[in-house]
């Protein structure tokens, strides 16, 4: 997942600075807005620490084309002692042993601290650090890779210093990667199950569409291909007109025609309950991770 940040971040940062030089020249008047307030706070420097010399080498490839992030393995505390932000991005059951690795506690004082780990409370994590160090979760998802990622984050209580820079640096990063929005720690097991794991329930049903495609006589990719796009679509509608997924499902279906005859099969299948009991379920797991070391 951290790959799939960074990765979003630093496309979103290229294109910035495109558009950013390409207009610097004729239309500085123009520039301010166009860059768009959100990306104002991205960071300028990035460290990624793993914990294999294998994934050293596997994410400078990676990131070849940025030869300026560092990439090592067994330096975290020098890379959070480096850092103003510190993106969490191991096992939930991991972090407790990484900040109590020497130093880390100091490391991490008066910082920001965002943690993407599934189950793992802001709580749990305020008892390992220093009173002065600002915890917040976020949940993202992968197509944050693309750029149209879900990011879900905790508000930061107004009382803590810098807490609006603070919220400028956390819509700056994941503002630059697709959608983001705040809501309370007491959603997060049902925003990791929708959002988070999401993507994987989505292709399960685009694969399955493709599959049927496939049993009828058309050539795989294409089957994909025909999947992907109309679920792309159909989502878009949504998200763009703001109509009810269930207004355009009336739409599609034709009195007498084959819309109905497919739906009244899902429906035999239980289809509803069983994608709702799915994000049911991962949440009531999602609410058990990190809470148990082993
Ligand atoms: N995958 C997803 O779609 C989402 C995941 N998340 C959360 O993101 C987190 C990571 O999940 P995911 O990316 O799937 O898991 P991965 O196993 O792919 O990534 C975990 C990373 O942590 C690194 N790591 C392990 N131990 C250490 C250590 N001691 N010091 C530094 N780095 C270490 C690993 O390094 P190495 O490769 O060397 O082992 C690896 O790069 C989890 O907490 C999960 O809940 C949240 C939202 C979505
Ligand atoms: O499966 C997991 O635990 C992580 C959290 C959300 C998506 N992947």
């Amino acid at each position: 997942m951290g790959v799939a940040i960074l990765s979003g971040v630093l496309d979103s940062q290229r294109s910035q600075q495109a558009i950013a030089s390409s207009m610097a020249s004729s239309v500085s008047s123009l520039q301010d807005s166009s860059m768009g307030d959100d990306l104002t706070e991205l960071p300028t420097r990035y460290i990624a620490t793993v914990n294999r010399i294998e994934s050293v080498r596997r994410l400078k490839k990676t990131f070849s084309a940025y030869p300026d992030i560092e990439i090592h393995s067994g330096q975290n505390v020098h890379a959070a002692q480096s850092a103003d932000v510190i993106l969490l991005g191991c096992k939930p059951q991991m972090v407790q042993d990484i900040i109590a690795e020497p130093g880390m506690k100091e490391a991490l004082s008066g910082k920001l601290v965002i943690s993407i780990c599934a189950g793992l409370r802001i709580s749990q994590m305020l008892e390992w650090v220093t009173p002065s160090t600002k915890v917040v979760r976020a949940m993202p998802n992968t197509p944050c890779k693309i750029r149209e990622g879900m990011t879900i984050l905790t508000p930061l209580p107004s009382t803590l210093p810098n807490s609006e820079l603070d919220r400028n640096i956390l819509l700056s990063i994941f503002s630059a990667v697709g959608r983001c929005r705040f809501l309370d720690e007491k959603h997060f097991d049902a925003c990791t199950a929708l959002a988070g794991s999401g993507p994987a329930f989505a292709c399960v049903f685009l694969e399955a569409m493709a599959d049927g495609g496939v049993m009828m006589g058309l050539p795989r990719q294409e089957a994909l291909e025909l999947a992907a796009q109309t679920m792309q679509g159909a989502a878009r509608m949504v998200m763009q007109s703001g109509m009810h997924p269930a207004a355009i499902k009336d739409s599609v279906t034709t009195p007498g025609g084959c819309t109905i005859a497919g739906l009244l099969n899902l429906e035999d299948g239980k289809v509803r309950s069983t994608v709702a009991r799915t994000i049911q379920a991962a949440a009531e797991h999602a609410s058990g991770l990190g809470q148990n070391k082993k």
